[in-house]
């Protein structure tokens, strides 16, 4: 850690001021927020008023975005998650960018929607208003998201989540679906989602007792792909998002299409969808280049086409 600060902060000869200049903001940035010092380097930190962005990863090709509303334990209210949503249309359009990973701080992912929000809100206004129409913008991302979590993800938490493509904990996170504590019901996906991550007699565990899981297991019952040192969890998922980026743009966003139908439709309507998107492929430059370097013996270069 040493040898990087210092690697980082005495200039080359070949070294510009300004360059310099954005190395000792980075670190200021890196030692703020507590952050592991990842393998490879990461942009500038962009802070917002309810989320910090930067880029990570070889050529910036992940984004990491960390929700920052720390005396909430990121609750979720809506003003965080219009900037959450616009944030992903953002880094979303930027083609440097093949994964996205959506974490929080050592403590909390997030501690479940804002029950100081909810606490006065009628029936009329919740239906009328459609309340949470726009919070599931996580589903729908074309890129893969990556959700990186430590400490509590509860209610909203878990469901946000739940919503990525791919879920890694910290050894200290806990998992829940509490709502039933608080006279209500899981709203974004709880009582969907959980059911077909980890089963429907588990599922009715967690949202009927309110009752929290560790990481370990919400790994052994599949909520979660692996567990990590808290300290370590990023630069797990950025290491993640960087292999991702290695593969066609375009091959990973009809893979992950394929999976996600799995959701919701029956086999034979999966089945079909899969078939018609494996045919696809064969459309495609890329499918080509990669079958062409595996029999010429060398790496594929794709050019997301
Ligand atoms: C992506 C789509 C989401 C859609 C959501 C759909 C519907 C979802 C509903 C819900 O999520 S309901 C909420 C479910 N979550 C909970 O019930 C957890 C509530 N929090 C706790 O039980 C505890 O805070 C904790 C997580 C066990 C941690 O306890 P600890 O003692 O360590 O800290 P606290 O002092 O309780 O909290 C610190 C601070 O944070 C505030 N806070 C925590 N959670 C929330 C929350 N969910 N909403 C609003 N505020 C929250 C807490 O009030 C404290 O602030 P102050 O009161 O001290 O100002």
């Amino acid at each position: 850690m040493t040898s990087f600060i210092l690697h980082q902060l005495i200039p080359s000869a070949k070294m510009s001021a300004p360059l310099f200049a954005s190395r000792c903001l980075k670190l200021k940035y890196l030692s703020a927020f507590g952050q592991h010092c990842p393998r490879s380097m990461s942009s500038a930190v962009d802070k917002r008023e309810y989320l910090m962005v930067e880029r990570r990863g070889a050529n910036d090709c992940v984004a990491v975005i960390t929700l920052n509303r720390p005396k909430a334990l990121n609750a979720l209210c809506d003003p965080l998650m219009e900037e959450l949503a616009r944030t992903l249309d953002e880094v979303e359009s930027d083609d440097k960018v093949a994964a996205i990973v959506i974490t929080g701080s050592e403590k909390a992912f997030a501690a479940g929607a804002d029950i100081k929000q909810m606490q006065d809100l009628k029936f009329t206004k919740c239906y009328s208003g459609n309340f949470l129409s726009g919070w599931d913008r996580v589903s729908r991302c074309k890129r893969p998201v990556i959700a990186a979590v430590n400490g509590y993800a509860l209610g909203g938490g878990c469901e946000l989540a739940m919503m990525a493509d791919i879920i890694i904990a910290g050894e200290n996170a806990k998992f829940g679906q509490p709502e039933i504590n608080l006279g209500t019901i899981p709203g974004a996906g709880g009582t969907q989602r959980l059911p077909r991550a980890i089963g429907k007699s588990r599922a009715m565990q967690l949202c009927l007792t309110g009752d929290l899981i560790d990481a370990k297991q919400a790994c052994d019952w599949g909520l979660v792909s692996s567990v990590h040192p808290p300290e370590k969890l990023l630069d797990e998922a950025v290491s993640i998002g960087e292999k991702i980026a290695t593969k066609s743009k375009l091959i990973v966003q009809m893979c992950k299409e394929a999976i996600n139908k799995s959701y919701d439709a029956s086999l034979t309507e999966g089945l079909h969808l899969e078939k018609r998107l494996f045919h696809s492929t064969f459309a495609t430059n890329d499918r080509k280049e990669g079958m062409d370097a595996f029999v010429e013996k060398r790496k594929p270069n794709f050019t997301d086409s």
